[in-house]
Order: C-alpha cells, then sequence, then structure tokens
C-alpha cells in the first residue's frame, strides 16, 4: 500500500489527509489519485466503506487554486445527507490549503445557501435537484466547471436522475475532468455513462465479491407477522453498538421506529417525509451515539458513513441487489467488520437467491433467535454496564444504602434483582405492524434465456472475466428489475417557489405511496427491461 507522503501531493493536503488520521491508502485510492491529478476521465468502483470520497475528493482538492473565485468543481450526490457528509470530508481535505466547499441541497434554507454562495466556494456538492433550482436563479454558475465528479453514480444515472443530471450537465463546459464512483456499477449504467465521459480510464478494485468483504452476512427466514418479534430477538441478543434497520416504506420506518421505542430500544427513524430539521436532528443523535437504532428507507442505503455501525439489519428484503450492497455496506467500513441481518419471508426466497447469485455471494440461512438467546444477550449487556462503573469506581453515595440491604438480604439475590430492574423487560408492550407485501420474483421468460441476449443483473468486472456465459448473470449485461415500479421519484414540490420544494433530491422507493406520481420510463429503457421482479 502507498503511503499519502509518496503520491507527491501538496503539503497542506497531505497534513490534511494525516490530522484525518489516514496514512496509507486504500486500493481505489492508490489507483485513481494519480490518474485524476492527470485528469484523466474515470469510472471508479470499489467496495463499500474503502474510501471513495478521498479518492475523489484527494484530487480535486489537489488541483484547485485557493485563490480562484469561481466555482470550478460540482460533485453530486443522489441524498442529503450524503451531501453534507461528502462536503464535511472535502473540506476537511481542503482546510490547511484554504479550499472552500459548500453542500447545498433541497429542504435547507435557500435565503442562507444564496448567502453562503456569496463566499465564493470552488467545489459545490449538491443534490440535483436544489442544484437545478439555483441554476435556474442564476445563483448558481455552472461555466467555469472543470470538473465533474457523480458520487453514487449508478444511482444518479438510474431514471429518477437522469433528466436532471443531464440538464446540469450540459451548462457544465464539454472540456472537463468527469468521474464516477460507486461500489455497484451494473453494465447498462457503464454504457450509459460513457455519454458523459471522455475515453474514460475503468478502475475497478472488486475482488470477487461486490459486498464489502468484512461484513458478516446471515439471513433469517421469518413470516411477515413474526418479523418484529424477531427484531428484537436479534437485537437483544446481539447487542449493536450502532445498528441501522432498513423498511421497505416510509410508513414501515414510522411504525417500526414508534414500536422500537414502545419497547424501550433508543430508536429514531429516518426518510424523505421527514422535515430537513427532523432529518438533521436524527443523523445527528445517530451520529454522536444518543440514539442506537436508526430505521431508514433506502434514503440511508447510500454512501452514509457513521462509525460504530456494528450491524444492518433488513427488516424487509431489499428490491434488487444494489440496493442490498449498499445497505449492509452501512457497516463493515475501513477495516472495519459488521454483521448484516436480512429478514426474508418464504414468499420472498427465490429474490434473495437472486441477490446471491448477483452479487455472487452465499447468504448463509440462520435459525430465529430463540428466547432464551434473546434474554441471555440482554442480560449480558446490563451485567457488562455494571462493570463499567464498577471500574469507574463513582458511587460513593451509594455505599451506605448497600451495606444496610446487605444486612437484610442474600447478595446474589439483591445484585440478580437489581440486573431484572436494569435489564427492563418490556415484551409484553404488544406491538402490531401493518404487513408489507412480499416482493416477488418473477419467472424469466425461456425465450430471453435462450436467445442469446444477455441476462440480466451482472457485474461484470473489467478485464472481462465471466463474460459471454449463456445463462447465468455472469454475462449479462442488462439491469432490469420491475418494469415501471422501480424509480419512482417524489415528483411533489416542484422548483421556482419560494417554499415547499419537498424532497425532490432524495429518490425513495414509495412503492404503495399512491400520492406519488410514478416517473414514466423512457422507451430505450423499456426495451432493456425483462421485468424481472414486480412489486405485488
Ligand atoms: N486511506 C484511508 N485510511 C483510513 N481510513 C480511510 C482512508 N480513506 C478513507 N477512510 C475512511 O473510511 C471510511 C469510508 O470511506 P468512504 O465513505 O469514502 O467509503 P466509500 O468507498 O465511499 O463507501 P460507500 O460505497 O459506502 O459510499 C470513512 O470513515 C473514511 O474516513
Ligand atoms: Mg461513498
Amino acid at each position: 500500500m502507498k503511503l499519502f507522503s509518496e503520491f507527491g501531493l501538496d503539503a497542506k493536503v497531505v497534513r490534511a489527509i494525516t490530522e484525518m488520521g489516514f496514512e496509507e491508502s486504500t486500493p481505489i485510492q492508490e489507483k485513481t489519485i494519480p490518474l485524476a491529478i492527470e485528469g484523466k476521465d474515470l469510472i471508479g468502483q470499489a467496495q463499500t466503506g474503502t474510501g471513495k470520497t478521498a479518492a475523489f475528493g484527494i484530487p480535486l482538492v489537489s488541483r484547485i487554486e485557493p485563490s480562484e473565485e469561481r466555482i470550478v468543481a460540482l460533485i453530486m450526490c443522489p441524498t442529503r445527507e450524503l451531501a453534507i457528509q461528502v462536503a464535511e470530508e472535502i473540506g476537511k481535505l481542503g482546510r490547511f490549503k484554504g479550499i472552500r466547499s459548500l453542500p447545498i441541497y433541497g429542504g435547507q434554507d435557500i435565503v442562507k445557501q444564496i448567502r453562503a454562495l456569496k463566499k465564493k466556494p470552488q467545489i459545490i456538492i449538491g443534490t440535483p435537484g436544489r442544484l437545478l433550482d439555483h441554476i435556474n436563479r442564476k445563483t448558481i454558475k455552472l461555466d467555469s466547471v472543470n470538473t465533474v465528479v457523480l458520487d453514487e453514480a449508478d444511482e444518479m444515472l438510474d431514471m429518477g436522475f437522469m433528466e436532471d443530471i443531464q440538464s446540469i450537465l450540459q451548462l457544465v463546459p464539454s472540456e472537463r475532468h468527469t468521474m464516477l464512483f460507486s461500489a455497484t456499477m451494473p453494465e447498462n449504467i457503464k454504457r450509459l455513462a460513457k455519454q458523459f465521459l471522455n475515453e474514460p480510464e475503468h478502475v475497478s478494485v472488486i475482488p470477487k465479491q461486490v459486498s464489502a468483504p468484512l461484513i458478516a452476512q446471515s439471513y433469517i427466514e421469518v413470516h411477515e407477522k413474526q418479523k418484529f418479534e424477531a427484531l428484537s430477538r436479534l437485537l437483544d441478543m446481539e447487542s449493536p453498538e450502532l445498528a441501522i434497520i432498513f423498511g421497505r416504506t416510509k410508513r414501515r420506518v414510522d411504525e417500526l421506529s414508534e414500536a422500537l421505542q414502545k419497547r424501550g430500544y433508543s430508536a429514531e427513524g429516518l426518510h424523505g417525509d421527514l422535515s430537513q430539521n427532523q432529518r438533521d436532528n436524527v443523523m445527528r443523535k445517530f451520529r454522536d451515539g444518543s440514539i442506537d437504532v436508526l430505521v431508514a428507507t433506502d434514503v440511508a442505503a447510500r454512501g452514509l458513513d457513521v462509525s460504530g455501525v456494528t450491524h444492518v439489519i433488513n427488516f424487509d428484503l431489499p428490491q434488487d441487489p444494489e440496493s442490498y450492497v449498499h445497505r449492509i455496506g452501512r457497516t463493515g467500513r475501513a477495516g472495519r467488520e459488521g454483521a448484516a441481518w436480512t429478514f426474508v419471508t418464504p414468499r420472498e426466497i427465490d429474490h434473495l437467491h437472486f441477490i446471491e447469485k448477483v452479487t455472487r455471494h452465499r447468504i448463509p440461512r440462520k435459525p430465529l433467535p430463540s428466547l432464551a438467546e434473546a434474554i441471555e444477550g440482554k442480560q449480558r449487556i446490563t451485567a457488562e454496564r455494571i462493570i463499567e462503573v464498577v471500574n469507574q469506581d463513582d458511587f460513593a453515595e451509594y455505599k451506605g444504602i448497600a451495606i444496610q440491604l446487605l444486612d437484610q438480604y442474600d447478595s446474589v439475590q439483591l445484585l440478580a434483582a437489581s440486573l431484572k430492574l436494569l435489564t427492563g423487560d418490556k415484551k409484553d408492550v404488544s406491538i402490531e405492524l401493518t404487513p408489507e407485501d412480499p416482493l416477488r420474483a418473477k419467472k424469466r421468460r425461456p425465450d430471453i434465456r435462450n436467445s442469446g441476449r444477455k441476462m440480466p443483473g451482472s457485474y461484470v468486472r473489467d478485464g472481462g472475466r465471466g463474460q459471454g456465459g449463456g445463462g447465468g448473470y455472469r454475462g449479462g449485461s442488462d439491469r432490469s428489475y420491475s418494469g415501471g415500479d422501480r424509480g419512482r421519484r417524489d415528483s411533489r414540490g416542484g422548483y421556482g417557489g419560494g417554499g415547499g420544494y419537498g424532497n425532490r433530491d432524495d429518490r425513495e422507493r414509495n412503492y404503495r405511496d399512491s400520492d406519488r406520481g410514478a416517473r414514466k420510463y423512457d422507451d430505450s429503457r423499456k426495451s432493456d427491461s425483462n421485468s424481472e421482479f414486480v412489486n405485488s
């Protein structure tokens, strides 16, 4: 591995990297930094949590002069939380060099953003909806931009964002340096991406499996109605430091976070219908550990980097393999280990197998945690908490009563009773969640398989391993999930008006929310699509 001091970077940038605690580059950083500094267009693919942000951030801040007063670089991200996080990292990287960067996202006061833009940032990190809004207001001009990064490129170029991205890129001079990054890069997206790139270099450090290797993956087969019980047992048994639980819809997230709170877990929900203030609060609490459990829709699936997340639980199976890879990738980051658990209802087993095939990773089945395992887990945690307090030795004022109690009762009895009290069992609070319909795998039409057409859902790596397979998922190129159901996006809250920006920048999957208009798919996409999955 190459040390950051060996890249020939500006000393101020190296100092910033060192202060961030990085010494050695990760593989994607080692490969992309020199190319990006040269100004080479590239598609960078590497597993979740392997430092793609710095892979584009370091060359970006290296190439910009602090005296520059125009916007020269644009980074686009699919969600607000990610834009904020990436801006934070870019800010740190450019700190000593005096590079000015600014996040621009929906839900935040636009007047405040306009004021911040007057400070002449050189790098804008934004979500497409709000960016377009500023462009229309002429508060952001892109005619000096010479570098564009699409973080989570496959998500950004997927149908829900394509039009916005196209409109934005049309305003950026074509003489520019463009870089795309993601942990997943389906072939059809790669092809599409080439529209925006100039002789791109493919930099791929995806070894055998697409998902990150330090994540222990398991699934539990469970009926819809047993899911909540399974979840609370799993949380008790595993006692995560921090956990993210993914639910399929916003309603699910609301109900689930409320149910968890009732049962005594410190949980809150995150989805696109919350106000930006609420979203910021939830993220802040999760990042500083004031809550242990974040319940979220796919709005939290991509890019978020919260240290201490030891567990990801898919309460509902994700719609597609990419979503699975990104969701579980919220743990097992930066060399740390993590655990990912997925609940699968009996009718969804085929869908799980599809995810396994595409991600090339067999997910072992585990039994539902028993009540005994759950209780044992909870007791262990309470005992650990007591020992922690004992070690702190800061309870002198309790010693008097302890001596009195020990005079009258047996010590084991006393401690067991205290443990029971502290463990705080709230199992008797009854919980009722609205059931979600299962995801179903539709039978693949045999003519597609035999016609020599490539199969969907491929993750062909550069170098072409696995090319040309007739069957299976390796040789394929068209990713096709759920024809019209995927890619619905929030079309409320248009532009122009002072308020009411809605959540245009988050493409959340509102499968069941009928108040959202499903976006029409264009014909080329349709003909690409074999409708692998339908959403019942
Ligand atoms: N060279 C490095 N040494 C140590 N830690 C690093 C290094 N580069 C990045 N990190 C840390 O690794 C974590 C993951 O980085 P980052 O969020 O950029 O991953 P990513 O590849 O973009 O993941 P995702 O696909 O989920 O978006 C961050 O906490 C980051 O600070
Ligand atoms: Mg990232």
